[in-house]
């Protein structure tokens, strides 16, 4: 039991009515989970308005209401506390309830379009093999020092986040890690968190279904940089041109690291081919099995983070040459036989599947054709279809368009979209067909002694959502089972 007084500090409070010296057992925003003394809080959201559930918590035994709004009908039963702003609120009041996890380790967190996942899990196996006890909030996962624990956000409620933080002090964590999504950012999920320091990846079209425009997505990123404390590092990608724009009001000290600008921290691609790349850091050559410039970038991140962090430059640069890649990202195998290469990747926006196929180009030679196979998802930003579409096209031999979780829309509605996108010279190049796993198979029969097979979009996915059910499937299982039998 807590206090509502005590949870409430920090929050930016309009008025109460009613008394705060309640004893209130947990903090819940969907009145379907609401039990006997909680502290409900209404939030607006995106499809419907928590302050329409007040008196459905209040049956359900919440003795207390956090609002934007009050309700005209009130129960005299009960406290309200009128609050600016009911996501930030919400924030404020989990980081207190959980009395701030966040304060007892260092937390990093990673904000950018791309690569956030393979950042952060980067940092976590670093930590991790030079012996720091260490967590993860991820897309794919969370981990706390070793153990997983399965997640639907790639940024999770902040209760959600505080729970797994309280957690991970318990069990001595003393670094984590955590990506922060811009839906994370724009519905407070990471407010009242205490960061030890930042790092921005890149900036590139997803989303814009979310937020109204371009320039709104990268004030909400921004934002991030904005609230981090004067202790803090800000790491940002200064090759990107965004990259400036995301520290140019923070008050935490700010490092750049780039390939191509005068900075902080930098380094030169010497080698870049399918074992991995070979690296320049600091005057220092660098070996790493991860693939492609964009994990140059990545790696020159972590490369600076765990310097900022305070450890030992050999040390790291050792320890990052024996790290593997990430579930899903650039996973790649060749078969014994037709020395066919597949290649599963989980690049989902343009700019992620342009640098997979510009990578992947940039290693093969003349007489290896590139097939790749590639959907985009329902009920997400459906301006990027086209150019997904027109990018594949214009990077690959033959493309085979095909569905990605379709969610609740028309998989031949979202593959029409992405059909407009491919320009007349390349139409003989491309087919469409929409079940993924006949894609998959077309692919695998198209392939050639040599050729290589991009797989994109769902990279570590193990479902395909079709109108609200998650049915197995997993990109990786087909295709080696697939080339297998076509090879036995
Ligand atoms: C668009 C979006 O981000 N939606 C998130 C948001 O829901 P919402 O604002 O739509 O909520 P709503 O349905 O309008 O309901 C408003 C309020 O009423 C409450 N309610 C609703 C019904 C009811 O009967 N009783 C009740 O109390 C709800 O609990 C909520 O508090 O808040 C919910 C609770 O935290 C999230 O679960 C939900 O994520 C949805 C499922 C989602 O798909 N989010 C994705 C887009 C997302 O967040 N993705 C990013 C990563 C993107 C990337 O890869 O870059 C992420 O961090 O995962
Ligand atoms: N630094 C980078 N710059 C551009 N593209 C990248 C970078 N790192 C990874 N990618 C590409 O983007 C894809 C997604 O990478 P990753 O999962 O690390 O990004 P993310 O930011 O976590 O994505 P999400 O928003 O879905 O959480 C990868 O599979 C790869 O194709
Ligand atoms: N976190 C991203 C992942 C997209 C992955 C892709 N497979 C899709 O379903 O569109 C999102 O939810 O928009
Ligand atoms: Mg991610």
């Amino acid at each position: 039991m807590k206090k509502l007084r005590d949870l409430l500090y920090k929050v930016s409070i309009d008025k109460v009515v009613g008394v705060t010296d309640v004893n209130v057992e947990k903090i819940v925003f969907d009145s379907r989970a609401v039990a006997t003394d909680d502290v409900f809080v209404a939030i607006k959201g995106t499809a419907s308005d928590g302050h329409e559930y007040i008196e459905k918590a209040i049956e359900l035994g919440a003795r207390a209401m956090v609002v934007e709004e009050l309700p005209t009908d009130q129960n005299s039963d009960v406290t309200y506390v009128v609050v600016e702003n009911s996501h930030k609120a919400l924030a404020l009041m989990a980081a207190n309830f959980y009395e701030n996890p966040s304060r007892d380790m260092k937390l990093v967190g990673v904000t950018g379009t791309n690569g956030k996942t393979t950042t952060t899990s980067l940092l976590y196996q670093l930590f991790k093999n030079l012996g720091y006890k260490t967590g993860l909030i991820s897309t794919v996962e969370i981990l706390i020092d070793g153990k997983s624990i399965a997640t639907k956000h790639t940024t999770p409620d902040p209760m959600t986040i505080n729970e797994h933080l309280d957690a991970m002090r318990g069990a001595g964590v003393d670094y984590c890690f955590m990506e922060v999504s811009s839906h994370g950012i724009a519905q407070e999920r990471v407010t009242g968190l205490h960061f030890a320091g930042g790092i921005f990846t890149n900036l590139s079209h997803d989303h814009l279904d979310y937020h109204a425009t371009f320039a709104e997505y990268r004030d909400v990123k921004k934002r991030f940089f904005d609230e981090l404390p004067a202790t803090a590092f800000a790491i940002y990608n200064k090759d990107d041109k965004n990259g400036p724009v995301m520290v140019q009001n923070t008050k935490a000290i700010k490092l750049g690291y780039a390939l191509k600008t005068y900075t902080d921290y930098q380094a030169q691609i010497l080698e870049n081919q399918f074992g991995g790349l070979l690296l320049k850091v600091n005057g220092h050559e660098l070996w790493t099995k991860m693939i492609g410039e964009f994990n140059a970038y990545n790696v020159l991140a972590i490369y600076a983070c765990a310097m900022e962090l305070g450890l030992t430059e050999l040390e790291v640069l050792e320890t990052i040459s024996k790290l593997d890649g990430v579930a899903g990202r650039f996973q790649y195998f060749t078969t014994a036989k037709s020395h066919i290469t597949a290649i599963i990747d989980y690049a989902h926006t343009p700019d992620a599947l342009k640098n997979v196929l510009e990578t992947i180009n940039s290693i093969r030679t003349k007489n290896e054709n590139l097939i790749t196979v590639v959907g985009c998802g329902g009920d997400r930003d459906n301006t990027k279809r086209p150019i997904m579409a027109n990018i594949a096209t214009s990077l690959s031999d033959k493309v085979i368009l095909t569905s990605d979780n379709p969610r609740t829309e028309d998989p031949l509605t979202i593959l029409k979209e992405m059909e407009s996108g491919v320009e007349p010279q390349n139409f003989k190049k491309s087919i469409t067909i929409a079940d993924r796993e006949q894609a998959i198979k077309t692919a695998a029969n198209m392939a050639g002694e040599k050729d290589i097979i991009l797989i994109a979009g769902k990279g570590h996915e193990t479902y395909q959502e079709i109108n609200g059910i998650r049915h197995d499937f997993d990109d990786r299982l087909k295709i080696t089972t697939i080339l297998n039998q076509l090879e036995k």
